[in-house]
C-alpha cells in the first residue's frame, strides 16, 4: 500500500489491530485515511509487555511492522483500537497504555445477537457503510463466515464454517492416515475426480466451498436484487480465482476489499460529528 502523505502530526495518528483467531491485522490511520496496513503472527505476552514500554510510536512500529521503520521523524504513542475475536489476546494487549477495545454496542448495526463477532459486525459495517445496503460480506478467514445486513442496516444473518486451512488442518490432524495438507497456492483448480488421497483432499474440500459460496450468493440475491456482495480474509484471493474460474458470472460483482474492519472502525470512531480519535 502506497503512502499517502508522512504522519508528521500526532493528533490525529492511530492504530488499528484486529486479532483473528490465526493473526494480527494492523492499520495505521492518520485521521480517516489508510496509511499503510500489514498482518503479522500472533504476539507472545513477553513482547506485548515490551512493546507497552515503549516510549515513542517508532519504537513500537519497529517491533509490529516487519518492513522496518517508516516513519521519518519521532512521534508519541498514538491510541489503539482494538477489535478482537480471541479474548485472551484481548486481555494480553490492554497493557498497552492507549489501548480502546470496540465492542459491539459501538457498532450500530441493529438487530444483532450478542454474541456475534466483533470482526463480522466491523466488516459488515464498514462494507455497509461504504459502498451502501443491503449488504453481504464473506470473510475467508480462519473459519469462513456470511453475514448479512438489509437497506435498513439491520442484521439479517449469516452462516459459519470451518475455512480452507482449518478444513485441511482437521482432516490432518483428527484421523488416523490423512496427510496434512498444507495450504500452497494452488496454481489450478485441483481435479474433482481425485485418484490420489492428497487430491481427494484439495477436491473434496475446494469444491463444497466453492459451491457453498456460490449458493449462498445466489440466496442472497434471490432475497435482495440489488444487494451487494464484498469478500475479504487470508484466502480471499486463492478461492477469487478458483470462483473466476468455476463461476465466472457471480464472481464479476463482488468488492474485493482486505479492510473491511478497518473502514468499520473508522466509521465509528470518527463518527457523524467527525470529532475524531480525541
Ligand atoms: N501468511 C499467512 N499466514 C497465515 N494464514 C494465511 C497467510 N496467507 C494466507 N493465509 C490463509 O488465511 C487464512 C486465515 O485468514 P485470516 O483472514 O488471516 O484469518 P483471521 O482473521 O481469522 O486470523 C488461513 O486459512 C490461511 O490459509
Ligand atoms: C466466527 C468467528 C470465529 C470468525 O473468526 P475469524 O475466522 O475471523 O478469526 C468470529 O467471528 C467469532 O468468534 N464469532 C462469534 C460467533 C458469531 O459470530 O455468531
Ligand atoms: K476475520
Amino acid at each position: 500500500m502506497k503512502p499517502h502523505k508522512h504522519p508528521e502530526h500526532t493528533d490525529n495518528i492511530w492504530l488499528a489491530l484486529e486479532i483473528g483467531n490465526s493473526r494480527l491485522h494492523w492499520a495505521l490511520f492518520i485521521d480517516e485515511t489508510l496509511y499503510s496496513a500489514w498482518d503479522t503472527d500472533h504476539l507472545p505476552e513477553s513482547v506485548i509487555q515490551h512493546l507497552a514500554e515503549c516510549q515513542t510510536l517508532n519504537d513500537l512500529l519497529e517491533n509490529i511492522f516487519p518492513q522496518g521503520e517508516f516513519l521519518t521523524n519521532t512521534l508519541p504513542l498514538c491510541p489503539l483500537l482494538v477489535a478482537s475475536v480471541v479474548p485472551s489476546q484481548t486481555a494480553i494487549w490492554q497493557i498497552y497504555p492507549n489501548t480502546r477495545v470496540i465492542t459491539l454496542d459501538q457498532v450500530s448495526l441493529k438487530g444483532v445477537y450478542p454474541t456475534l463477532g466483533i470482526d463480522r459486525a466491523l466488516a459488515l459495517w464498514g462494507a455497509g457503510k461504504t459502498w451502501g445496503f443491503p449488504m453481504l460480506v464473506i470473510d475467508a478467514g480462519t473459519a469462513l463466515t456470511f453475514t448479512a445486513a438489509d437497506a435498513n442496516e439491520c442484521l439479517v444473518g449469516g452462516a459459519i464454517l470451518p475455512g480452507l486451512g482449518l478444513q485441511f488442518a482437521t482432516l490432518g490432524q483428527q484421523t488416523g492416515q490423512l496427510p496434512l495438507v498444507e495450504m500452497q497456492n494452488f496454481p489450478s483448480l485441483p481435479a474433482r475426480f481425485a485418484l490420489n488421497t492428497t487430491e481427494a483432499i484439495q477436491s473434496g474440500v475446494v469444491y463444497t466451498i466453492l459451491a457453498g459460496i456460490k449458493d449462498f450468493i445466489e440466496a442472497w440475491l434471490q432475497l435482495f436484487a440489488d444487494g451487494k456482495i464484498a469478500i475479504k480474509g487470508g484466502d480471499r484471493t486463492l478461492l477469487l480465482n478458483y470462483l473466476q474460474a468455476l463461476y465466472p458470472e457471480i464472481t464479476a460483482p463482488l468488492i474485493v476489499e482486505q479492510n473491511l474492519i478497518f473502514w468499520g472502525i473508522c466509521k465509528i470512531i470518527m463518527g457523524d460529528s467527525k470529532e475524531g480519535i480525541k
